[in-house]
């Protein structure tokens, strides 16, 4: 078993990759052995979590979740927890295993009752697994509403219920915040799946943690991946500022010089070698605290040796540097005002398209809204499949792209998409994704390719923030210059 964590690697599996492993393993295993080693997996994980837990209430639903949630309750009843089980099956209609653990459950003396206990300790979440087809009603829609708005902590069986295992996208009624991090937990079984890490998954699932029931998961096709930490690189000591870049900043356009310059400061403390900032406000003055930044008129720079970082505060006047910023720069981060440009600019598509056909590396950095504008839909839909949704918008324009939001997702052409864990709310402020684009510049410039560079600039923009002390507060200009490597 493996608490995940924002440094874990490991693959993604959806639903349907899941089954096939089940379906692997338990063809090569004794009948049963798969839910009795989930069973046990859950009561462990729940007597170290809770381990003074009097009264555990595990809500049980129909399928073989269920069948986990009535193995665990047998496995705690003989460790001397005294379980009390709500189960929504009919013996009739209950899958063999299920079924099997049901008898278990019984000959172990668990106490089962028609409704949930007045109070509780702890609440096992075993309703839905990867079977859940609709959206949870009746008695089990009212019991994950209390289990989820009461105070004792709740552990999810393999996915929280009403959750959609693949996309992250909650069936159920939002569940409201905890005040402690670690009041939702969740054992995610045989494989982690990308919906726990992405959209609603992180606040439904909570900490989550792996029990790959002993089953070796090398020979299934992954969905999606965690990318883990990025690797430290070492500086040679002979590198000169030239080793490491050039950073073209764009945008800034009058009233918005802030957001180019946080991205300015960002990239030049993440590591880049110089940091010109191309101001589309021509009046802006210096930024007086950061005298390595070099000031520039945008017309002037020559970006074909640059990685041109365009869009923070663009405003409508960066239309008209982006056919020159697509057609040149060497490397290009493109975000805010840019993306939106090119949203509604059939020309500057093309240009963009043009770029991913001459392999010259891009990443795009939209946010949900962002990002539903340049694949011509609306933000509910890019929300309901984010993996998706990066990967369509990466193939479509041949770019990396960072879909920006809880789970940031990291799509390239031909590659998997990858899930950020690092990270947390404090960043839901202003000019923070200003600060990323340049974190993702300077990763550029120091010569990593899109995908890399982008993986590595957000997750060392979210360990920032993991990082960052609880007593102060976190600006953009602070998360910028935090950025040194
Ligand atoms: N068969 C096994 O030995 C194993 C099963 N596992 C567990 O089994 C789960 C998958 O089991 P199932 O395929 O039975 O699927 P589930 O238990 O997730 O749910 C399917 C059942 O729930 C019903 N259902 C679906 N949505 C509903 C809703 N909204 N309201 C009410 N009922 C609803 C379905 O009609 C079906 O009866 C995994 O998530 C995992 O927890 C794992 O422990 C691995 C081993
Ligand atoms: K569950």
């Amino acid at each position: 078993m493996q608490r995940v964590t924002s440094s874990t690697v490991a693959d993604l599996f959806d639903v349907a990759g899941t089954r096939m492993l089940e379906q692997a393993a338990a063809a090569t295993l004794p009948p049963h052995t798969l839910m009795q080693r989930a069973g046990l997996a859950v009561a462990r994980l729940a007597m170290a979590w809770a381990p003074h837990a009097r009264a555990v209430w595990i809500a049980c639903g129909p399928g073989n979740n269920g069948g986990d949630g009535l193995e665990a309750a047998a496995q705690l009843q003989q460790r001397g927890f005294a379980p009390v089980v709500t189960w929504l099956g009919d013996a009739d209609r209950t899958p063999p295993d299920a079924r099997a653990s049901l008898e278990r459950a019984r000959a172990a003396g668990v106490a089962f009752a028609e409704s949930p206990p007045a109070t509780w300790d702890l609440a096992i979440d075993a309703l839905l697994g990867i079977g859940a087809s609709r959206a949870p009603d009746g008695a089990m829609a009212r019991w994950l509403a209390s289990m989820h708005a009461g105070a004792a902590p709740v552990l999810s069986v393999d996915v929280p219920s009403g959750l959609d295992a693949d996309t992250g996208r909650l069936t159920a009624d939002p569940m409201p915040p905890r005040a402690h991090a670690t009041a939702r937990i969740c054992l995610s079984l045989l494989t982690l799946k990308p919906g726990l890490f992405t959209a609603q998954g992180r606040d439904a699932a909570g900490e989550v943690w792996l029990d790959d029931l002993g089953c070796d998961a090398s020979g299934a096709k992954p969905a999606a991946r965690l990318a883990g930490a990025p690797p430290l690189h070492a500086r040679l000591h002979s590198s000169h500022k030239g080793s490491y870049g050039d950073v073209a900043i764009i945008g800034g356009a009058p009233g918005m010089a802030g957001a180019a310059l946080l991205a300015a400061s960002a990239a030049l403390h993440a590591g880049a070698g110089r940091v010109f900032a191309g101001l589309l406000d021509g009046r802006a003055a210096l930024d007086a605290s950061q005298p390595e930044l070099m000031l520039r008129d945008p017309a002037s720079l020559d970006l074909s040796q640059m990685t041109a970082v365009v869009g923070c505060g663009g405003g409508a006047a960066i239309c008209a540097l982006l056919p020159r910023v697509l057609s040149t720069a060497r490397h290009a981060v493109i975000d805010a005002d840019a993306l939106n440009a090119i949203a509604q600019d059939a020309a500057l598509k093309l240009l963009l398209e043009a770029r991913g056909r001459r392999a010259q590396p891009t990443v795009l950095t939209p946010h949900p809204l962002e990002a539903a504008r340049l694949l011509d839909t609306d933000t509910a839909e890019v929300q309901a499949d984010r993996p998706h949704a990066a990967q369509r918008l990466a193939d479509r324009f041949g770019s990396t792209v960072v879909l920006k939001g809880s789970g940031t997702v990291i799509a390239a052409p031909g590659e998997r998409p990858s899930i950020n864990l690092s990270g947390n709310a404090r960043l839901a402020s202003a000019g923070t994704g200003d600060a990323l684009a340049g974190m993702v510049g300077a990763a550029m410039a120091s010569g990593l390719p899109a995908p890399a560079a982008a993986r590595e600039a957000v997750w060392h923009h979210g360990h920032l923030a993991d990082q960052w002390p609880a007593d102060l507060p976190l600006t953009a200009s602070a998360l910028a210059r935090g950025g040194a490597r």
